[in-house]
């Protein structure tokens, strides 16, 4: 049987409204693909501590707040992945942005990503966000 894995991930936007993507690091899974930053709760952990302590040792940042999104569920090759997005708005985190595991990332409009690998649990994630920004 497929583990299930239980994941937190932030959207985290600027004051012009982009949203930060970061790029899977070389060694795992979708290598060179598009995520937005995050990774698995850990045994005792809420959602929140999680998504600060992903965000500070992926990229330096720090998260003050968030609010629950979305959260599907996906089946991947290898594990059943539980997602559980959070929207950080521009007030709401803190910090320069330090790629600490070599990750690549960019700041794009949610209808800007076309040109990007994203991860196929994502897609329904950055169309929920483009009909957010435009209706
Ligand atoms: N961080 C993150 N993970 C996501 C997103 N979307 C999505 O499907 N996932 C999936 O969630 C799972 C957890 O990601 P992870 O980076 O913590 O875990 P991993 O098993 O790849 O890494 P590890 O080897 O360091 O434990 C992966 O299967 C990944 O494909 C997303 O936007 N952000």
């Amino acid at each position: 049987m497929k583990p299930i894995l239980n994941v937190v991930a932030g959207i985290v936007f600027n004051a012009h409204g982009e949203i930060l993507l970061s790029s899977r690091p070389e060694g795992k899974a979708y290598a060179g693909y598009w995520e937005f930053a995050g990774g698995k709760i850990e045994a005792g952990e809420t959602h929140l501590a999680a998504l600060k302590r992903e965000f500070f040792e992926e990229l330096g940042v720090q998260i003050h707040d968030a609010s629950a999104w979305l959260s599907p569920c996906y089946e991947y090759e290898h594990a059943i992945v539980n997602l559980h997005f959070y929207l950080v708005q521009a007030g709401q985190w803190a910090g320069e942005i330090q790629a600490k595991e070599g990750q690549n990332f960019t700041w794009r409009k949610p209808n800007q990503v076309a040109d990007l690998p994203i991860l196929p649990a994502n897609y329904e994630i950055i169309q929920a966000l483009c009909d957010l920004n435009f209706n």
